[in-house]
């Protein structure tokens, strides 16, 4: 099978961050296809950024794979991406909540910007029962300087042990898809599962596909109703 993993930012480097998590996983039989948005956001950390990269996620759905993963954590146009991909769309945030929910008894999100702590809180509302996310906590690392601070590592992971007191959670969910190298040490330091939202979105798409599963295209998924679209979106759009 074929997984189209999506970089929604247009950063190259994180895309090749992104697609080593999504290869360390990945079933024998499957191809991981990570791809870098073509438009949009060099990072996402902004309600503004998220509308601005939206685009460029719908036109990398619009080519043919078995499954998609969203690799950015605000799950950014998963649900328009789901009207319009040939299979399963996945977000870091729900695979990483999901798998966090089913490994322990409460889990705690380490993400980028302060910024972005609400809307970690409204997907954990939409994705899990309450009060399996027991807090969500910023380390106040831009999303790009992740990958080139030499301390990014050990303040995620400091962060991520205060989380874990401050919460009483027993998971961790790294909440930037920037994050996803620290997942193995953080755990090894930490004691507790470490979840990286690449991986797990990666092993789900491939899970439901094995299980045969697309989204339903009855009501609310459906394709969208043909109409016409006009200016520069006129060109990544379905008329
Ligand atoms: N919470 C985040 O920082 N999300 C992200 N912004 C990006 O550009 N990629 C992410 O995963």
């Amino acid at each position: 099978m074929r997984i189209r993993v999506i970089n929604p930012n247009t950063t190259e480097s994180m895309t090749a961050l992104i697609e080593a998590s999504a290869r360390a996983v990945a079933g024998p039989g499957t191809v991981v296809e990570a791809v870098t948005s073509g438009m949009g956001p060099a990072s996402i950390e902004s309600h503004y950024d998220e509308a601005l990269a939206v685009p460029g996620i719908l036109a990398a759905v619009a080519e043919p794979a078995d499954g998609y993963v969203l690799a950015c954590f605000g799950d950014p146009g998963l649900d328009a991406a789901r009207e319009v991909a040939s299979g399963p769309v996945v977000g870091i945030a729900e695979a990483a909540m999901h798998a966090a929910a089913m490994v322990g008894r409460g889990f705690s999100v380490v993400t980028t910007l302060s910024r972005t702590k609400g809307r970690a809180h409204d997907l954990a509302t939409r994705y899990v029962a309450a009060g399996a996310c027991r807090g969500v906590h910023a380390c106040d690392i831009a999303v790009l300087d992740l990958e080139h601070d030499p301390g990014a590592r050990k303040e995620v992971i400091d962060l991520a042990r205060h989380a874990l007191e401050r919460d009483g959670s027993d998971v961790i969910v790294l909440g930037c898809a920037g994050m996803a190298e620290f997942a193995a040490a953080a755990s090894a330091e930490l004691g507790v599962p470490v979840v990286d939202g690449v991986a797990a979105a990666t092993v789900l798409v491939e899970s439901l596909v094995r299980l045969g599963l697309r989204t339903s295209v009855r009501e609310e998924y459906a394709p969208p109703p043909p109409k016409r679209y006009t200016g520069l979106l006129a060109d990544f759009t379905r008329s």
